[in-house]
């Protein structure tokens, strides 16, 4: 058996409903899936798999519109008839169902199923008005429109928006001044109104919906009753409004296709939802309580200051899509409403006491009038005794008595009236008091009648099933079921009668006195019926006194989880900033490696290409090198008879060459005769070829390796020398093939051995930024690696925490911080 009672619903806090419409025709064309789950009976709401919410009232895709309206709406418009002020507001993504939900649109073709909120309140209010026969009531609405931060008035197009102003009357109520509101005495005049209304409104198509509304709509009904009771003369007058609210759709420009006239309209509602949003953060958090709430950042949060944390009841319906390509925004409206469920109102019944106040006026008037009458009349017959003791005559003492009477009445009456005007405005400010705090104490009972109800009516409901586990015996239930049921019938006497707000407490005590008797007659009647009840309370109030502190021992043990987890959130909390500190250095070293291995690879590339160059000039070389052999081998066919004067001189110019131009390039050379040959300073880089000319027969250059030979002033090379030698002296014979062919090998040598030495250079030189660029790859994927593990703990430790009770909220900044991995961690975590 348990014992727990249903909570108690907190009559002041903003209800919110979420609604999910089902997919559209073009949704199921394109191929779009349900991405929401719902359980209506718990009232939750699961987006995706993991993003679960709780509501005051979850409605599916196959809820009806009646269903909504019974729910949600209906309440309010009972506690409209009682006097206090209410408002429902449909809040949601463009297309999510808002307008449907609501029925603002026009709606005279609309079929009874089909109907929204709006004329069903409507109906319900005249079926109320008919049930309430002692009391006379008057009827108003007014309809206008927020569109482009300006207010429009519905029901008169014509009034311009430039005279409507927002204003708070003296008892703090927002008002719109500028806006007519028409008396209306039927549902089906009420009806004609917002027809007319929702024609005048301004929608317009998008890619999202073809008739989107493009202004916040606000339909006001204005209920004034008058209760005229039987024995008094006292008449109470009770105003209140119902605001019904059909927010433009939240939207993304990018996804309505809106330009121009559309994208403007889209910046404003945007920028109203926005205020909105503010205002419900401001309220709905509890850290934020009492700090400045931003009803004026725009006309929409400003006309609904009263709905939003003031004097109304209010109810917000969020309309959804199931859609999955609304995920995002499905996501945010969820989120919003959420915040909405924290906001606290503080409704009280609009009571006009002025003309009470004016009736008790009047008769303490009339009393004072009668008492100065008497008091003058008092004070004539005293004047009268001494004129006559002196002997006037009776004319002349009735002269006197006129004037008297005059002169002193019209003195005497000022003096009066003015301190009876005193006392009245003394007694008006006294009675605006204490009707001050008759209005909050009746409402205080009201709202305490209204707990005690719902716990006896679902202490009613619980009593069945106690039967069935037959915990508690029968004559116990018999009892709670008596007690449950006067007190039930006492609460509505109570409601019916407005004892309380008659503020009479002789009649308040009799009846508490009635109750108590009645109340001690049960007791002993039970008590008189069988010794035996007793017993069983006693055994009850036992076995209850056990369940008591059995549920305190499992609070303690509660409390202590909550503290120990709460510790471990703490350590966590560190831990993960401390990771998240490492994470983001480690990015950082990522970032420069990243860089180096970027830069690293440029090199190798450059390398690459360098070498690529050698290869091909090697291969040019080889060329040239082998046609230089055939040409020696040539030389060598030749016939050696005929040139043994030749070989000779050869034989000496080589020394001479050897001599005077050895492989040394940098030597300064000088001819035999002292004639100075120029410095031959060859710079030799790795990726340029070694070159020179020999001279044909006919004493000209013949370009042999093609390659730059570089000297200081780029006009001289050992050939060159050598040719100019050859030029010079005539002497000289020819040059022995064989000695060229050996100075050529050897160049050739020389080159190769240089070739091969910058290779092995260039090489090595890959070869260590390679391995440097596979340990910066390497240490890359370790931190992804380290990332994601942190991430997976972050995972762990928030499921740990909701399992516990606790939760984190990451804010969604944080979010995409972590996903980047550049999470700040201050602040990032909220329990
Ligand atoms: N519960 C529902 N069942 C069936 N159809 C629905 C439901 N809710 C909405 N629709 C349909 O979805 C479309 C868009 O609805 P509606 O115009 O009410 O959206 P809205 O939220 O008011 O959009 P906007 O903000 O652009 O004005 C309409 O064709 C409407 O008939």
């Amino acid at each position: 058996m348990t014992m727990s009672l249903m909570p108690v619903l907190d009559e002041a806090a903003v209800r919110v409903a979420v609604r999910a419409r089902p997919l559209l025709e073009k949704e199921i064309q394109d191929h779009c899936q349900e991405c929401v789950n719902y359980n209506s009976e718990r009232a939750e709401i699961t987006l995706g798999k993991e993003k679960r919410f709780t509501f005051d009232h979850v409605f599916g895709p196959d809820s009806s519109q009646e269903e909504i309206y019974l729910d949600c709406v209906k309440p309010l418009v009972d506690s409209c008839i009682a006097g206090y002020n209410a408002t429902v507001v449909a809040y949601g993504q463009t297309g999510s169902g808002k307008t449907h939900t609501m029925g603002s649109a026009n709606s005279n073709v609309i079929q009874e199923s089909e109907m929204g909120i709006l004329p069903r309140v409507i109906r319900q209010l005249y079926k109320s008005i008919e049930e309430h026969k002692n009391a006379e009531f008057l009827v108003k609405c007014s309809f206008v429109e927020i569109y482009n931060e300006e207010i429009k008035d519905l029901l008169h197009p014509e009034t311009p928006s430039k005279s409507i102003f927002i204003r708070e009357d003296a008892n703090g109520d927002i008002i719109l001044a500028g806006v007519r509101e028409e008396v209306v005495t039927s549902f089906e005049n009420m009806m004609k109104f917002l027809e007319l209304g929702s024609t005048s409104r301004t929608t317009g198509s998008t890619l999202m919906n073809q008739h989107s509304s493009r202004s916040h709509a606000i339909y006001t009904i204005i209920v004034q009753q008058r209760t005229i009771e039987d024995c008094s003369s006292d008449v109470e007058t009770i105003t209140a409004k119902f605001h019904l609210v059909d927010l433009a759709g939240s939207e993304r420009a990018k996804r309505t296709g809106a330009v121009g006239a559309r994208f403007k309209e889209s910046i404003t509602i945007n920028s109203g939802l926005l205020a909105l949003g503010n205002v419900i953060s401001a309220l709905g958090d509890e850290r934020k309580r009492g700090q400045h709430v931003p009803y004026r950042q725009s006309k929409l949060t400003r006309l609904l200051q009263d709905s939003l944390g003031g004097n109304s009841r209010t109810c917000m319906i969020a309309c959804i899509s199931t859609a999955d390509v609304n995920n995002e925004e499905t996501l945010n409206t969820l989120k919003y409403a959420n915040r909405a469920r924290n906001i606290h109102n503080k409704p009280i019944i609009n009571r006009d006491s002025r003309v009470l106040q004016m009736n008790q006026l009047r008769q303490e008037l009339k009393n004072l009038q009668e008492e100065l009458v008497t008091m003058r009349l008092r004070e004539n017959e005293t004047g009268l005794d001494y004129y006559k003791t002196k002997g006037v005559t009776a004319d002349d003492q009735s002269e006197f008595l006129n004037m008297n009477q005059q002169g002193y009445a019209s003195q005497q009456e000022i003096l009066n009236l003015t301190e009876e005007l005193q006392d009245c405005h003394l007694m008006i400010s006294k009675i605006k008091g204490q009707l001050v705090e008759a209005q909050a104490q009746k409402d205080q009972f009201q709202l305490k009648i209204h707990t005690i109800n719902r716990e006896m009516n679902s202490l009613l409901q619980m009593i069945p099933s106690w039967e069935a586990s037959r915990e508690i015996l029968e004559p116990a239930m018999l009892f709670l079921l008596q007690m449950a049921k006067r007190i039930l019938a006492d609460t509505k006497g109570e409601c019916d009668g407005n004892q309380i707000e008659k503020g009479r407490s002789a009649s308040r005590e009799g009846k508490k006195d009635d109750c108590t008797n009645q109340l001690k007659k049960e007791n002993s009647a039970s008590s008189n019926d069988t010794p035996s009840i007793m017993k069983h309370y006693l055994k009850t109030i036992q076995v209850l006194q056990k369940k008591l502190a059995m549920r305190e021992q499992e609070l303690k043990e509660k409390n202590n989880a909550i503290l120990e987890v709460t510790s471990d959130l703490a350590r966590d909390e560190k831990i993960f900033s401390e990771k998240m500190a490492e994470i983001k250095s480690l990015k950082n070293l990522i970032r420069d490696i990243t860089k180096e291995k970027d830069c690293l690879l440029q090199k190798v590339q450059m390398d690459a290409s360098i070498i690529s160059n050698l290869s091909q000039d090697a291969l040019v070389k080889e060329g040239e090198l082998s046609r230089l052999r055939a040409s020696i081998e040539s030389l060598q066919t030749q016939p050696q008879d005929g040139n043994k004067g030749q070989q000779k001189g050869f034989q000496e110019f080589n020394n001479k060459v050897s001599h005077k131009y050895p492989t040394s390039v940098d030597d300064d050379v000088e001819s035999k005769d002292g004639r100075e040959i120029k410095e031959m300073s060859i710079n030799r880089r790795p990726n340029m070829t070694y070159g020179g000319q020999r001279p044909n027969s006919e004493g000209h250059a013949i370009s042999e390796y093609g390659g730059p030979f570089c000297t200081h002033d780029n006009s001289y090379t050992t050939e060159n020398a050598y040719r100019q030698l050859i030029v010079k002296d005539s002497n000289f014979p020819e040059p022995n093939s064989m000695c060229l062919e050996k100075k050529l090998h050897e160049i050739a040598l020389a080159w190769h051995a240089e070739k091969q030495a910058m290779e092995n250079m260039v090489e090595a030189e890959r070869k260590t930024w390679e391995n440097r660029a596979m340990c910066a790859i390497k240490k890359h994927e370790q931190l992804e690696r380290d990332h994601y593990a942190l991430k997976e703990e972050l995972e762990n430790t928030k499921s740990l925490m909701q399992k516990a009770g606790l939760g984190i909220r990451l804010s969604a900044q944080s979010v995409r911080e972590l996903n980047s991995g550049n999470m700040d961690h201050t602040n990032s975590i909220t329990c």
